[in-house]
């Protein structure tokens, strides 16, 4: 049986593949390559170059693999973005996963994991940390995108007894892998950690800081900043929980804490050990204040309990990969591991 993975060349997904395989599993990918990449798709998997709103390429996945799981990461993942060209985003997001949760249904598959965003929440209205209970009031069309998409797999899961979900809402991921196979390579990032590594790299001449004006601490954003690896478990545990059983959920994938943008850059500075070449610049349209998890219910339900490294520890992974990324693809993957083992990660 297999475990097909849409986005699987992207950066979370590919992670995502790895890992899947390293436990042992099948692994089938579709891809249209739009953000991702051909080379970071683990060579043990299947590999579909082709859209998931097509029904004939999902169609041919289903038929010539035993596909047992839905991973479902394809999708348009900036907020800015989805600001300037909402019809983008509700097409892709929301409409091309309509497709993709028909076909699974229709191929008989009962299980499936959505990439669904902390974005759905807007700025909480309630308390920080955010629980899953709380009112969703997304702040940009992204946001909406994805909500959307969680109703319509609440919908499917109530009218179809055979189909169960679990929607994860990541918060902020970052980082790459421990053992250093793949990484963020996105091109044009717009995410705050991978910017201000290609800053400090030289990879860019400034960073700017998108509003000093918010209701937080030191008046930049506040996000809860998760590790790709983590997150990847948070699936595995999504997985098992729905091979027992367990029922459709929505559920956060946070660590509970909050960064601002101000620490996120001075703990950059610290790991890559110079001044990032930062300006001011007013609030980016469509920006929550801040948003942080409440993590009981992954705790409680899915046993997803990350050890909580450090943000620098997070940003050391990012900035390791980076420089790799820009010298030498070579380069020794020991030492890297050495240099994440003394930091504590
Ligand atoms: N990165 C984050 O912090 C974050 C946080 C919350 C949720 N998410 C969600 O996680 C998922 C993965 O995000 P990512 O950061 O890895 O982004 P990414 O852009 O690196 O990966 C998305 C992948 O999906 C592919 N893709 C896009 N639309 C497709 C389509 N219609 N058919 C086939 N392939 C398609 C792209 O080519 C790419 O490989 C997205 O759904 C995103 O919304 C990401
Ligand atoms: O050059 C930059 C980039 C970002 N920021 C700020 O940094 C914070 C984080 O921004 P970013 O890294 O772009 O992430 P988000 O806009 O919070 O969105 C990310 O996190 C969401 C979950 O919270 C995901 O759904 C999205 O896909 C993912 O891009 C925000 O306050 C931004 O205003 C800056 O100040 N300067």
């Amino acid at each position: 049986m297999a475990i097909l993975v849409t986005g699987g060349a992207g950066y979370i997904g590919s992670h995502m593949v790895w890992a899947l395989l390293d436990a042992g599993h099948e692994v089938v990918v579709i891809d249209r390559l739009s953000t991702g990449f051909r080379s970071a798709v683990a060579p043990a998997a299947r590999f579909y170059l082709g859209d998931i709103a097509e029904r004939a390429v999902l169609q041919q996945i289903f038929l010539e693999n035993r596909v047992e799981a839905v991973l479902h990461f394809a999708g348009s993942a900036v907020v800015p973005d989805s600001i300037r060209d909402p019809l983008g985003y509700y097409r892709n997001n929301t409409l091309a996963s309509q497709v993709l949760i028909e076909e699974t249904v229709r191929a008989g598959i009962g299980r499936f994991i959505f990439s669904s965003t902390a974005a759905v929440y807007g700025t909480p209205q309630t308390d920080q940390p955010v629980k899953e209970t709380a009112e969703a009031r997304p702040e940009n069309p992204y946001g909406r995108s994805k909500l959307m998409t969680e109703a319509i797999l609440a919908d499917t899961a109530r009218a179809q007894s055979g189909f169960r979900f679990v929607a994860l809402r990541y918060f902020n991921v970052a980082g790459a892998e421990r053992l250093g196979r793949v990484g963020q390579s996105t091109r044009s990032a717009t995410h705050l950690i991978k910017v201000a590594c290609e800053a400090a790299l030289g990879k860019r001449s400034e960073i700017s800081v998108f509003g000093q004006d918010f209701p937080t601490p030191d008046g930049t954003g506040v996000r809860d900043y998760i590790h790709v690896d983590d997150l990847v478990q948070a699936h595995l545990k999504a997985l098992h929980y729905l091979v027992a059983g367990g029922e459709s959920l929505t559920v956060n994938c946070g660590y509970g804490r909050g960064a601002s943008v101000l620490e996120v850059l001075q703990a950059v500075e610290r790991v890559a050990q110079v001044r990032l070449p930062v300006t001011f610049a007013p609030r980016r349209p469509g920006d929550a204040a801040s948003v942080v998890a409440d993590t009981a219910l992954a705790r409680a339900v899915l046993g997803w309990s990350p050890p909580h490294p450090g943000l620098e520890a997070i940003i050391l992974s990012a900035f390791d990969w980076e420089r790799r990324f820009l010298r030498d693809r070579d380069s020794d993957i020991d030492a890297l591991q050495q240099r994440l083992a003394a930091s504590g990660f």
